[in-house]
């Protein structure tokens, strides 16, 4: 569990994060949602410890991020795994080298071990005899795989994703995103998820936060997201006519 409490977030002149307070709970996804520019990335940055808030405190699991001493943020940290937008893999290593790498630096399991690890995760990720391949053999749905077994291939406590659907058809887009869902409760981790993607907010959307210019303007589950009448959340959230549509099925339901 990750408690936010009103963290503020300033370059130079400019605020950015004005005052957010929040809880992301483990064993769910949990949505960073907001117009380009609203701080959502900023945001992330804080919570990966990139970033450290002039203001408020961050509480992993019960422990403010800055009362800890320089070991538990290294141990917070290897709790930490990260999905990049566009997966960032290095083109220069196989599937099994760039999931491998995370332990390489911050493990000290024999070849054996790693190689169990990397095989296992892999299987989790339906990836199963890709281990050769080189990114660019395979498909953007399948190098996301790869970003997500990486990310987890240290056992997490938080899983942190940008963007997870950046580029991927609506199809894949999905199967990354019940995946990503997926892996959340087998393992019971805390994951946040920056997105702008709608349908990640419909499949997925367990707790949302809303941010608008720097500020929590809403937060609330994908059911209750469809049914608020909060002018921001409803502006962001119909811009497109499909959403007008599905916000009408939902009224006629009640
Ligand atoms: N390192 C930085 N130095 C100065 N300003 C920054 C820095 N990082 C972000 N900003 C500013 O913070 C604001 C919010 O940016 P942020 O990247 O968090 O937005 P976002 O909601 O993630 O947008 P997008 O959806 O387009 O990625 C922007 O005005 C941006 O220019």
């Amino acid at each position: 569990m990750i408690t936010v409490d009103n963290i503020h977030k300033s370059f130079g002149d400019a605020k950015i994060l004005k005052g957010i307070s929040t809880v992301f709970d483990q064993g769910k996804t949990n949505l960073i949602i907001g117009q380009s520019g609203s701080g959502k990335t900023v945001f992330l940055k804080c919570l990966l410890g990139l970033f450290v808030p002039e203001q408020g405190t961050i509480n992993y699991s019960g422990t403010n991020y800055s009362e800890m001493d320089e070991d538990q943020r290294t141990e917070l940290r290897q709790s930490m795994g990260m999905v990049f937008q566009g997966s960032a893999l290095f083109d220069s290593m196989t599937v099994e080298e760039n999931v491998r790498f995370p332990m390489e630096m911050f493990s000290k399991k024999t070849p054996e071990e790693m190689r169990d690890r990397v095989n296992t995760v892999l299987a989790r990720v339906n990836l199963e005899n890709a281990n050769d391949k080189f990114p660019s053999e395979i498909s953007g749905g399948m190098q996301k795989r790869v970003a997500i077994a990486r990310a987890i291939v240290m056992n997490p406590k938080y899983l942190f994703c940008d963007e997870p659907n950046s580029g991927l058809d609506p199809r894949t887009a999905i199967l990354i995103d019940n995946l990503i869902q997926e892996i959340t409760k087998e393992f019971n981790i805390t994951t946040v998820i920056n997105t702008h993607d709608m349908n990640s907010v419909m499949e997925i959307g367990e707790k949302i936060v809303f941010l608008k210019d720097g500020v929590k303007a809403w937060e609330g589950t994908n059911q209750e997201i469809f049914r608020t009448d909060n002018e921001a959340v409803t502006n962001f959230v119909y811009s497109s006519e499909l959403f007008k549509k599905v916000r009408k099925m939902y009224q006629e339901e009640q």
